[in-house]
This record gives C-alpha cells, structure tokens and sequence, in this order.
C-alpha cells in the first residue's frame, strides 16, 4: 500500500544543538535503511521550510505507523498521511 507522509518538523527552539544534531543523525541513518529496504520510497524536501513529502510502500496501515513512530523525529514533527492509489492514466508501470 502506498502512503503520501507529509512531515513538518518542529524542534523546541530551546533544544541544545548538540541534542538536535544527534537526533538528526539517528533520523538519518533511519530514514535511509527505510530506503534501502524499499519502504520509504521517495523523499522530497518541500522548498522554503523544514519539512518533506515522502511516499512509502508498506503492507498496511499498522505497518506504515510502525515506521514513522519509530522516527527519531517523532516526537518533534506533525505529520500528515494520504492513502493513494494507482491512477488510471499513469503510463509508469512500477507505482502501483
Ligand atoms: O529532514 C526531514 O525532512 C525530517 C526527516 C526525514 C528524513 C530525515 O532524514 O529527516
């Protein structure tokens, strides 16, 4: 099943920046093994703020909440989640 994730990321201001930055960290190499496993199958920066779109490939809805609130970000992010499916005119024969 594939999921439209848009997360907006809002760290408390007062957070020392060295907690930030390994929190980012952990975010990263998290974000990345989603990717290399297939799950997390784009990642977009939205332009002008602290935030992505991502879409992910996952079995069901159980499984795309155990991805994201295992985010390291998680607790720091709103996020927002649209069910898709394949639409009817696409000519691209892999986004089913
Ligand atoms: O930067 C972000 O958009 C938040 C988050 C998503 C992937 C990642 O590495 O960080």
């Amino acid at each position: 099943m594939l999921f439209q994730v848009e997360m907006t990321v809002k760290l408390p201001p007062a957070m020392p920046v060295e907690q930030a930055a390994e929190i980012k960290a952990r975010e990263k190499a998290y974000a990345q093994e989603l990717q290399r496993a297939g799950k997390w199958r784009h990642l977009w920066r939205v332009a002008g703020s602290y935030a992505n779109v991502s879409i992910f490939d996952v079995e069901d809805n159980a499984e795309l909440q155990e991805l994201v609130s295992n985010l390291p970000l998680f607790p720091y992010m709103e996020i927002r989640v649209k069910p898709l499916c394949r639409h009817p005119s696409s000519i691209r024969e892999d986004d089913s």
